[in-house]
This record gives C-alpha cells, structure tokens and sequence, in this order.
C-alpha cells in the first residue's frame, strides 16, 4: 500500500512513512495511491462486532506490512480502553429515521479522541522500533489541540507543540490544552485565528530546513493516519443500521473537512452511503463553494462553535484532488490562486463534488435554538458543534433514508453556549472535575514564524 501527494510531486511512502511525515514535501497531503474496497459480504460480517474488531478489519488493508495484525490489534484495544463508553460510539435516536451517533465518549470529550489515541499508540510503537524521535507541532481550533496533549503527553520520544488562536477556545478548551503537567507537551496561545495556527504549521512543513532540524511531525488531519481512523465509525454505524443492504446517510459539523471526508473514503471502500451531508457555521465558505460560488476566503467570525471557525479548510485538498480525477497538477494550480483569496471549481469537478456531498449552513440563532428545541425534543443535550449537524440535517434530510448526524463534542466542553441556548448547565464528567483547579501553563506568542520556530528550537534545546 502506497501514498501519494494530493500536488503529485512528492515521494510515494508506506503508511508508516506517511503518517511519520505530516504534510507532503511538495506541500500537498497524503492519500492512498489506491482506496482499499470491502465486499458486502465483509461488511455484513462487521454487525455486531466490538468498535476495536471493526477497527482492526477496517483500518487493516490501509496500513500495508507497517504493522502485524498481533501488533495492531493491541495498538486498537490501548486506544479505546479508556473510552467512557463500553460502546465507544453509541447512537440514540432523535426521531423516526434520524440518529445520533455520540463521538464524545473519549478522554477529551471530543470525536479526535478517536484517531488521537489511536496514532499516540502507532507513533509509540514506530518510533520505539526505529529508535527515533520527532517534534509534532499541531494546529487547534480547540479540541485537536486537547486530544493531541491527552495522547502524546509523557511519551518519551516526542515533543508536542499546539498552536492554538488566543481568547478563541473555550475555556474547558483551553484549560485542557495548559494544565496537563507533562513537561514534553507545550500549549501556545497565537496572536491570530485558527487559520494563522494552521497556515503557520504549513510553513514550517515547508522550511525544510527547520523541518528537517526538529524532525517535524503532525497530527493534525493533515495525517492520513488522523483521516483513517475516523472512516471506522462510519462503519459501526452503518452496520448498526442495516448496511450493507441499506443506504444511509450521514451529516457532519465540518470545518477543516477531515471528518467528513473519513465518509467519502468508507463510501469509496464500499459503504452505502447517500449523502454526506456538510454543516457550517457561520463560516460557511464550504457551504458557499458546494451551492456554486467558488471558494473563497472571508474574515473568521468568531461564533458559539467555536471549533468550527475555519475558513481555509485543509482536507477539502483532498476532496478536490479527487473531484479533479486525481490530477495533481491542477491541486497545485487552485491551491497557488488560494494564496491570493480563492478559487473557482471548474463544471466537472462541481459535479463531482456534488455528486457525493450536499451541504447547509446554520446561523448563531440557529444554533441556539437547535440546542434548545433539541433537548426539549428528545432530552438530548447538544454542544454547538453537533446542533450545527442535527439543524442542517433536519433540513436537508429524506425521511425515508436513515440520517446519521454526528455530535462531535460533549455540550460540557461549550457550558456557557449550552446553558444559554436551553437553561441546562451541562456538568464535566467526575474524572474531570479539577479541571478549574489546575494551574495553567501556556506561552502568548506572536503570529510570526520566525518567533514561532525559535521557541519550538529553544524549548527542545532545554
Ligand atoms: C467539535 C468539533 N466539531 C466539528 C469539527 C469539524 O471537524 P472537521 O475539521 O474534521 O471538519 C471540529 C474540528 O475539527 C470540532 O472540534
Ligand atoms: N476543529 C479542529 C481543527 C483542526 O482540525 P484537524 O482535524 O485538522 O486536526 C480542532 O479542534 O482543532
């Protein structure tokens, strides 16, 4: 199993290669060269498995000989140990053919868990064997940033580094990011939005020279590794629900496009999906650029979601790279005029994106009112993220299609949102519950690179 560059001018490397790698050396992202396909057969036997058997057949024909199947499947049962859920990724039901499927059972309350523990383990297990370290710096909105510090924190071979944008996470959030005492993980809190954070780390992907001196990695969904283990739950749930003999489709709160794009993969391999179904906030440029309008950069509108306050969204790449048939030449192209504010989508490749996903945005009222309308509903307690989903959803959706939406966080991550829109203060779990009591460590740090890369320099020198 190989991977190549969404701009097809970089090295094809193994998964292992590729997930150690972070973002391609001619700035594009890592995708199979081949998507792996599973049989109706293969998918009908996953009903009724555990999450971590699932995993394993899943993400099994992805990773190539990088890791033995004994290997593997002791890196998946670590991952998911200490989810809070025995189901890992159960599902309620929000009305007649409309489900929920609850990512926010892992240690930081958000659906990263799911792939954050899960490449914690395989970094562990890859760098160990080849005796090799690396410096992972990340890019958060929020809830990366957290997920990453809870996997990567303590592990003696890597030093993390999250970039997250000042005064724009929540402060459960944030409290996540710089009260964890481990002294390999390091929070810094940007002058700037997340698209700063994350065109910052790009940059340093692509300064060779510091890349190279610091042995950069990434867990941001630029990783492949990230995108793979999200395509799991989308299996789990299916299944749950009668695939592969029933289509279903699914609705993702979406802003840097990783999660939804782990839907276009399970589709590729065979999952029976319908649509995929984007939800935006009010920082809709996917919203904008799926109806028709081309992709272009505004200003980030901080919101109540505020995890989903992007508007240069990394892994819509990959979408594109294979709306434009795999044409790397011409990714390279609309990602050179995105430097300058934007891109028009050619006819055919408008098609194709609309082939596979539909797309609808949701207003801050809108969110509030979901939350609220929601709970009174079905008693269920949304975070802003996921009423983003089940506003869009109820939109968008056909009734005679099973919709699965996903909630991406746990309302307690988003209390002041939460108990504003519905009156209900949504309570962190007990584990949790010295979360205020914690001192906090974080470094204010100009959106700048060069101060940027000297501070990551300097503290991996002490
Ligand atoms: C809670 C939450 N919901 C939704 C999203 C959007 O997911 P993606 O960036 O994969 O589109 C994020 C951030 O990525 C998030 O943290
Ligand atoms: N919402 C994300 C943004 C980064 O997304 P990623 O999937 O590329 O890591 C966050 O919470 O940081």
């Amino acid at each position: 199993m190989k991977y190549i560059s969404t701009r097809g001018q970089a090295p094809e490397l193994t998964f292992e290669e590729a997930m150690l790698t972070g973002l391609a050396r001619d700035g594009g992202l890592y995708i199979p060269a081949e998507i792996p396909t599973m049989s109706k057969d293969e998918i009908a036997a996953l009903a009724g498995l555990s999450y971590e058997e699932v995993a394993f057949r899943v993400m099994r024909p992805f990773i190539g000989d990088c890791f033995s199947d004994d290997e593997f499947r002791a890196i998946i049962g670590r991952a998911y140990e200490s989810f809070g859920h025995a189901a890992r990724a159960p599902m309620v039901q929000l009305a007649p053919n409309h489900f929920l499927m609850e990512l926010f059972h892992g240690p930081t309350l958000a659906f990263k868990d799911f792939a954050m523990q899960l490449i914690g383990q395989l970094f562990e297990t890859a760098l160990k064997r080849r005796g090799d370290s690396v410096t992972i710096v990340g890019a958060t909105s929020g809830d990366t940033g957290s997920a990453a510090i809870q996997a990567f924190g303590g592990l003696e071979a890597v030093n993390v580094f999250i970039l997250y944008p000042h005064g724009r996470v929540s402060e459960v959030q944030r409290r996540q990011m710089t009260t964890p005492s481990d002294a390999n993980v390091h929070a810094l809190a940007v002058d700037g939005d997340f698209d700063d954070c994350q065109a910052a780390l790009k940059d340093m992907f692509n300064d060779f020279d510091f890349r190279d001196e610091v042995k950069l990695a990434g867990v941001n969904s630029i990783n492949f590794a990230r995108v793979l283990a999200q395509v799991v739950y989308y299996f789990f749930s299916a299944v749950s629900l009668g695939a592969p003999e029933r289509k279903l489709s699914f609705t993702v709160p979406t802003g840097n496009f990783g999660d939804i794009f782990a839907g276009f993969i399970a589709k590729q391999m065979g999952l029976p999906i319908d649509k995929l179904v984007v939800a935006t906030n009010q920082n809709d440029i996917l919203h904008r650029c799926l109806s028709g309008q081309g992709y272009h950069k505004g200003d980030t509108i901080p919101s109540i979601s505020p995890s989903m306050d992007i508007q240069v969204s990394s892994n819509f790449e990959r979408a594109l790279f294979y709306a434009y048939n795999q044409d790397g030449a011409a990714v390279a192209q609309l990602m050179e005029e995105l430097k300058s504010g934007g891109f028009e989508v050619s006819q055919g490749a408008m098609q194709a994106l609309q082939e596979h996903y539909v797309s609808g945005r949701c207003s801050e009222e809108e969110t509030s009112a979901t939350i609220a309308s929601e709970y009174k509903a079905s008693g269920e307690l949304l975070c802003p993220h996921s009423a983003i989903g089940v506003k869009v959803a109820n939109e968008l959706r056909d009734p005679a299609v099973p919709m699965v939406t996903l909630a991406t966080a746990h309302p307690a991550k988003f209390p002041a949102a939460v108990e504003a829109a519905s009156d209900v203060h949504p309570p962190l779990p007990p584990r949790m519950a010295d979360l205020y009591d914690k001192p906090e460590r974080v470094t204010r740090i100009a959106n700048d690179l060069a101060a940027l890369e000297s501070h990551i320099r300097e503290q991996i020198a002490n």
